[in-house]
Order: C-alpha cells, then sequence, then structure tokens
C-alpha cells in the first residue's frame, strides 16, 4: 500500500515544525502497548519483561487508593450465583498481588500536553451537559436501580474517583447516571444511547470498580495462559485501541491492568504485554480467537463481557465469530458473569440476537442523537454523483475559514469504497487541501498514522469507509461529509456521530442522489426527529417511496427519540411467537437458562423513567 502525499507531509510536519509539542517525533511504527513508555530516567525498570509479574510482591498497598484494598473485599455483584460455587482462587490474574502502580506510565501526561498545545482548550472543562438536561429515558426490566445525579452517589472507589477528577468529568452524562448504578448492582444491561454520550466510561466504571472490590489476582503458576477478569469487545481496531487508552485513564493507580489485543500488529508483543498480567482485556474478535485457540487466553475468569457497539457486533458479518468466543469457549454461562451491551443504535432483531448473552437484563434507552438538543445540525443537498467533488471542494474551502487558533476545524469525509477514499484523498491533496485516509486495505501502521495526522489537524481531512464510523472519539470534528451516503440509516446515526460529542455542536453535510432513494424516508424521519430542516425535494422522495428494502428502513423500531426500544415489549413477545427469527426464543426461557428463575418478562415488570 502506498504511503499517502498527505501522510508523508504529515509526518514531516510533525518531525520538524511540531517538535516542541509532538509527543511522538518518529515515523517508525510504535505499537500501543509500547507507546508512552518513560525514559530511563523518569520511571524505575519493573515490571519491564514477562518475568515481571512474578516479581517479590509489594501488596497489600497503601489503604488510601480505596476500597479494592480494603480489609475485606467484597465480591458481591449484587446477584445471587455468580460467584457460585467457583472458590475463591480462580478469579481473577493480577500477578499474584504485585503492585503494578510503581512502574505505571502516567496515561494523562501526553494527552494534555498535545491538546493543550495544539488546540489551546481543555478538553471536558466546562462542557455544556446541560445541553441533555431533557433528553428522554427509558428503561424496562425487573427492579430497575434508580439514576443517580453525581459521581459521588456512588461508591466508585477512591482510586477511580482520583481518575474521574484527572479527566475532568464534573457529572456523569445521561447514560452514566442510569448505566452506572444498573451495572454496580450487577445487572445484566442492554443501553442504547446517543453517539458521543460518554457510553465508553459507562462500562468502563462498573468494571474496573468491580474488580477494585474483588479478590486479588491468583496467577496460575508454570502456565502461560491469561486469565482476564473483565472482556470488552469491539468492532474495529482503532476503537479497541481508544476503549484501552479509556480504560487505562480510568484504571490508573488502582492496581487493575488493561491490555489490549487487535488483528494488523504483531501479536508476540500483544503476547509479552498479556503475560505482564491482565485484569481488562480489550479485543477485537479476530484477535482474541486466535490467542484462544493458541491457549494464550483463556476466558473461565470473566465476571464482566462488555461489547461495545454490540449491535454491529452481532450483525451477520460478526455473529458467529461472537457466538464462539461467548457461548463455545470456557467462559461462564449469563447469569455467571455480568454483561453489559451498548450502542446508540439497537434493531430489534439483533436485539433478539443479543438477549441470548444476556440473564434478566435491564434496557435503558437514552435519546437520539441531536433528539432534543440539536448538538448536530444536519444538511442534506441534492448531488448527482457528477458534481459531488465540486461540492466537496466548497465545504472544504468554507471550512478552510473556520479556524480556531491557527488550525482548520477537523473534517471527516465518508465513501463508499477503498478505492473511491484514495482516489479522493489524492485528488484532494493535488488541490492543495491537505487529506489521509483510513480504510480497511491500508496497513495498520499508516491507518493509525493517518487517525494521527488527522487529530493532530495535521492533515485535518480525513477521508474514511466505514471503519472510522462508529465508536471514534476525535475532538474538534467540526464536520462530517456523506460523499457517499451508507445504505442503512444506522449507519448513517454512527456517522453523524462523529460530530457532536460531549455536549459540544458539530455540522453533518449529505451529499444524496437517485442511487440513495432507499434512504428517503428513513433519513427525511430522522431529521424530522432531531428538528431538522428537510428540503422539499426529500419529504417528497420520502412520500414517493416507501423504505428501501437494503436496510433504509429503521430496523431499529425506537419510534421517536430513541436508537432502539426494547423488543420485549412487542406485544407478540410473550406469546413465544417474538423471535420467530430467532432459535429458541419465546415463552419463558428466553435468557439465563441457567438462573433457575425462567427469565421470562411479564408486561408488568417494565418500569419506564422519563427525566
Ligand atoms: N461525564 C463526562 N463529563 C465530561 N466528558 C465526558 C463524560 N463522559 C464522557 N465524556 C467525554 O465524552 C466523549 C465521548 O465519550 P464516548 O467516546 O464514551 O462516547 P460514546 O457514547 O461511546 O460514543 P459513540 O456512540 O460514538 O461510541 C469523550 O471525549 C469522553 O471523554
Amino acid at each position: 500500500m502506498r504511503a499517502s502525499w498527505a501522510d508523508a507531509v504529515a509526518n514531516a510536519e510533525s518531525s520538524a515544525g511540531a517538535a516542541d509539542t509532538a509527543p511522538r517525533r518518529t515515523n517508525s511504527y510504535v505499537p500501543p502497548h509500547l507507546r508512552n513508555r518513560p525514559q530511563a530516567s523518569e520511571a524505575p525498570v519493573v515490571g519491564n519483561g514477562p518475568s515481571a509479574a512474578r516479581l517479590p510482591s509489594a501488596y497489600p498497598p497503601q489503604a488510601s487508593t480505596g476500597s479494592r484494598w480494603g480489609a475485606t473485599p467484597s465480591r458481591d455483584l449484587g446477584r445471587s450465583g455468580l460467584d457460585g460455587g467457583r472458590g475463591g482462587g480462580g478469579w481473577n490474574t493480577r500477578g499474584g498481588g504485585w503492585d503494578r502502580r510503581e512502574s505505571e506510565v502516567n496515561p494523562f501526561l501526553n494527552e494534555e500536553e498535545t491538546s493543550k498545545a495544539i488546540f489551546d482548550v481543555q478538553e471536558n472543562t466546562g462542557i455544556n451537559f446541560d445541553a441533555y438536561e431533557d433528553i428522554p429515558v427509558e428503561t424496562s426490566g425487573e427492579n430497575v436501580p434508580p439514576p443517580v445525579n453525581t459521581f459521588a452517589e456512588i461508591d466508585l472507589g477512591e482510586g477511580l474517583n482520583q481518575n474521574i477528577k484527572r479527566c475532568k468529568y464534573v457529572k456523569p452524562t445521561p447514560v452514566q447516571r442510569h448505566a452506572i448504578p444498573i451495572s454496580v448492582a450487577g445487572r445484566d444491561l442492554m443501553a442504547c444511547a446517543q453517539t458521543g454520550s460518554g457510553k465508553t466510561a459507562a462500562f468502563c466504571f462498573p468494571i474496573i470498580c468491580g474488580i477494585m472490590r474483588g479478590p486479588p489476582s491468583q496467577r496460575q503458576r508454570g502456565s502461560r495462559t491469561v486469565f482476564p477478569v473483565a472482556l470488552i469487545l469491539s468492532p474495529t481496531r482503532e476503537l479497541s485501541i481508544q476503549i484501552h487508552e479509556e480504560a487505562r485513564k480510568f484504571s490508573y493507580q488502582t492496581g487493575v491492568r488493561a491490555v489490549v489485543a487487535y488483528g494488523g500488529a504483531p501479536i508476540n508483543q500483544q503476547l509479552r504485554d498479556l503475560e505482564r498480567g491482565v485484569d481488562i482485556l480489550v479485543a477485537t474478535p479476530g484477535r482474541l480467537v486466535d490467542l484462544l485457540e493458541r491457549a494464550k487466553v483463556s476466558l473461565q475468569n470473566i465476571r464482566y463481557l462488555a461489547l461495545d457497539e454490540a449491535d454491529r457486533m452481532l450483525d451477520m458479518g460478526f455473529e458467529p465469530q461472537i457466538r464462539r468466543i461467548v457461548e463455545q469457549m470456557d467462559m461462564p454461562p449469563p447469569g455467571q458473569r455480568q454483561t453489559m451491551l451498548f450502542s446508540a443504535t439497537f434493531p430489534k432483531a439483533i436485539q433478539r440476537l443479543a438477549s441470548d448473552f444476556l440473564y434478566n437484563y435491564i434496557f435503558l434507552a437514552v435519546g437520539r442523537v441531536g433528539s432534543s438538543t440539536d448538538l448536530i445540525v444536519q444538511r442534506v443537498e441534492f448531488v448527482p454523483d457528477s458534481d459531488k467533488r465540486s461540492y466537496l471542494m466548497d465545504l472544504v474551502h468554507a471550512e478552510k475559514t473556520n479556524e480556531t487558533h491557527g488550525k482548520q476545524a477537523l473534517t471527516l469525509v465518508f465513501v463508499e469504497t477503498k478505492k473511491g477514499a484514495d482516489s479522493l484523498e489524492h485528488w484532494l491533496c493535488m488541490n492543495g487541501f491537505p487529506a489521509t485516509t483510513i480504510h480497511g486495505d491500508r496497513t495498520q501502521q499508516e491507518r493509525e498514522q493517518a487517525l494521527r495526522s488527522f487529530k493532530s489537524g495535521a492533515t485535518p481531512i480525513l477521508v474514511a469507509t466505514d471503519v472510522a464510523a462508529r465508536g471514534l472519539d476525535i475532538p474538534h470534528v467540526a464536520h462530517v461529509i456523506n460523499f457517499d451516503l451508507p445504505n442503512d440509516i444506522d449507519d448513517y446515526v454512527h456517522r453523524i456521530g462523529r460530530t457532536g460529542r460531549a455536549g459540544k455542536t458539530g455540522l453533518a453535510t449529505a451529499f444524496f442522489n437517485e442511487s440513495n432513494i432507499s434512504l428517503a424516508k428513513s433519513l427525511s424521519e430522522l431529521m424530522q426527529e432531531a428538528k431538522q430542516e428537510v428540503p422539499e425535494w426529500l419529504a417528497r422522495y420520502a412520500l414517493a417511496r416507501p423504505y428501501g428494502s437494503g436496510g433504509g428502513r429503521s430496523r431499529r423500531g425506537g419510534g421517536p427519540r430513541f436508537g432502539g426500544r426494547d423488543f420485549r415489549r412487542d406485544s407478540n413477545y410473550n406469546r413465544g411467537g417474538g423471535g420467530s427469527d430467532h432459535g429458541g426464543y419465546g415463552g419463558g426461557g428466553a435468557y439465563g437458562s441457567s438462573s433457575g428463575q425462567g427469565g421470562g418478562h411479564s408486561g408488568a415488570g417494565f418500569a419506564s423513567a422519563w427525566d
């Protein structure tokens, strides 16, 4: 794969002009787990090899670091049977009590310096979370724990609280207000909440808190297999890297160790990292299957399973792999582990599949993108294919004038194909607009370099396929352009959600033409729900054309305001007919077959909480 001209420019820029500010000045590939390492003079060389986890124990550390280190660690996850019969020794593998915090690199350092230096702003302070205040929230399930208004209302432990402060999170977002108490109470959860609303912390905090409260790790002697306690799966490598970076921040100095494993990067380095000890494994499914097949990882001690972008993880492409990992390896079944599924969209068919993984779960829906807050201004233009480039030129010209502290605002352009991405990037560069690309034909090194270059503002235009559509949290993306619209409205929701994050505003422009007619109705409905101006021509297309066959129709059944609604509310759910496309569904045994509690949901079991 050729290295793009823009990447070369970005490399040159970061090594020359930005020498004072750029944290990484070399162009050679450094895998994520080796990044941010201190210079020899900065930190003692402890834990820097496979045998590190067997170093003399510094455990127990000072009590000041929170309840994890308290005298009576609690394993109570809020329901019976979760730890039943497995004895005390086999829960996790935190290096026999070795205090990893001594050698831990501060994950906050780099980021703060980079962010301040480049954009001269502080993230997460002064965020307008009031914008989320009137967002509708709906929960269903039995005995839903009440939401909290502050982080302080939940005993997350001193170490985690410190990190929340370091992240400058002043108060929980709506999904966090509801999801964290539910998960800390030990309940399984399917959560559907807006893009950019803090879902990562919503599943990371309860996991870290639960591990801190749990028993100390026991490494299995003589074995090179590792036994993580928590598994977080995500569909793309970049998203796994990002979740790992977040998890490292949230678990800094808590003694909880997060490791990432993903394809396209050397497996040996990931193995070495795993052997240093792992509590939370963040992984992409393909690489995890590889590790499981090599018996490098065992899932038998998993107490927490989180699927981010869960609807994507369970669609046709990923489902077999996910079932293999969750159901056919050695992971404890639902009821004996806690499962958390998160996404901004949850089609009902996927909910049915997902319910196999859950035990007596709570469904949480928090208003859809832009639902009542208009954080993202959506525009749609009728643009024939032949005119798309000149329209794009107009838009990026306009962005050039939209500068913050001398830096052009970031623009993310989505296209349909990898070839299309390369060709558009080339054309933009030829026309004097530094751009780079991210797509599946690029090497992992190129993909990560492209993201860094985009994030730093060195190449303020990123041309991407759907590989960048979900989960990526890139500050300062001011404009998302759907140069080619996706076939599925949920993909549109995730794409435009790369802007307007964490209470900030953003702009999304879509080029629509005859080839997108199947999307007309769902797009027009979505825009109406989000109180956006729907062009007359789009409304006409929407009226003339029912939902397209290719997924244009909203499959989520979320109705107004939600990205998904609990499929158990369907009238035919309790009549055993709700799962016609889902084997083994219906009747009372839908979830938690091992529970002995039946698991069927009566209508009376649903609570509804509107904020
Ligand atoms: N309580 C909080 N206060 C301030 N900022 C927060 C808070 N929670 C999360 N954030 C910030 O909000 C941004 C978006 O969070 P996150 O990436 O978890 O969103 P998400 O809901 O997972 O989005 P997506 O659906 O696109 O995956 C991040 O930069 C994160 O640091």
